[in-house]
């Protein structure tokens, strides 16, 4: 795929960052979400590909926009068809409460190789490139976390697990910390906490989870990108939901399987854009400036190259088109 697409996916989570921002901390999640949908929806229009959405908003009947299987961008005729998963707002809760890392994200892979993940719950681990290959998700806590110390060459008691803050998660709490491991819980936003594994700096060594199966597709993109590992297996938590993954075709067997990088992104050339909403561990939020001005920070990788840029951005909110109308809209 073109190299120039991930500047062109920023230029995407840029906007929805900036569109939603300004709902930090009004406590209206639902608000802050369809900014973010619209900001993303409107710059997507400006990009040169054949976009489909396979993770998005939801079905058509439930999300107007940036539903599941919408076409988004150009449509040029000599455009690539890519498969596109969206999250315009990841942590609306978080937005809503001016808590950090909520973020803005966009993954984007050639057609037909990314999951079609229903919406339900998906149990997850995550790890960075140095314990590649040696989890499975099914395996005892325990022995993950020991071959995750071992790779990193550190005693089990200074690896730090990061998991949601959820009651479904006692059970896996207690195990992590008989395992003699640090814990830090996060209130929401499993990409961002998914992809820390991958940056020494966050101090994040291992992400176990459960939680939401399109989020899940999302942050394994990343994770190839940036070569660690991730694993998924749907875990419908309700009656509804294994009706759900029924209706889409996901019998038991195909649900107990255990999901591996490659059955979540079927291919090795992808890319991951993420724009920083309020601050998080990896990447700062929007900032106001003087003179009308907005300030942003993402990051956009690919994994052909394995190129990973923070991109520092200064934008014009009275000045560019597609901000005007957002800030109109939703500030
Ligand atoms: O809040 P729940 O039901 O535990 O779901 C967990 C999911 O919610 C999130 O924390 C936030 O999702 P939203 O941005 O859609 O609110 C996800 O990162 C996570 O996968």
């Amino acid at each position: 795929m073109d190299r120039n697409l991930a500047l062109e996916l920023v230029r995407v989570t840029e906007t929805a960052a900036l569109a939603s921002a300004g709902y930090m901390g009004r406590g209206n999640k639902d608000a802050a979400d369809q900014a973010a949908v619209d900001g993303m929806r409107k710059a997507f229009s400006h990009v040169s590909i054949q976009g489909k959405v396979v993770i998005g908003e939801g079905e058509l009947d439930e999300a107007p926009m940036l539903y599941i299987g919408e076409e988004v961008g150009r449509w040029g005729s000599g455009d690539r068809a890519v498969d596109i998963a969206v999250d315009p707002l990841e942590g609306t809760v978080l937005i809503a409460k001016g808590l950090p890392n909520a973020i803005a994200v966009i993954a984007m892979a050639p057609q037909g190789t990314l999951l079609h993940a229903p919406d339900t719950y998906m149990k997850k681990i995550a790890v960075g490139p140095k314990a590649k290959g040696l989890v499975q998700l099914d395996a005892p806590v325990e022995q993950n976390l020991k071959a995750v110390a071992k790779a990193l060459n550190k005693k089990i008691q200074d690896l730090t697990v990061i998991i949601q803050d959820r009651p479904r998660h006692d059970a896996l709490i207690q195990e992590v910390r008989a395992a003699g491991c640090r814990i830090k819980l996060f209130g929401d936003g499993d990409v961002a906490a998914a992809l820390a594994t991958c940056f020494e700096d966050t101090g994040i060594d291992v992400f176990m989870s459960i939680g939401g199966a399109p989020e899940g597709v999302i942050a394994a993109v990343a994770l190839k990108c940036l070569g660690g590992e991730m694993q998924g297996k749907l875990n419908p938590l309700s009656e509804e939901e294994i009706a759900r993954c029924e209706e889409l075709g996901w019998h038991q067997e195909k649900i107990n399987k255990v999901l591996t990088l490659e059955d979540l992104v079927a291919s090795e050339d992808v890319f991951f854009a993420a724009t920083g909403v309020s601050d998080g561990d990896l990447l700062k939020g929007v900032t106001y400036l003087e003179n009308n001005q907005a300030k942003t920070h993402s990051v956009v990788m690919r994994s052909k190259t394995g190129t990973i840029r923070f991109v520092d951005a200064i934008h014009r909110l009275d000045k560019n088109e597609i901000l005007v109308e957002m800030m109109e809209k939703h500030r």
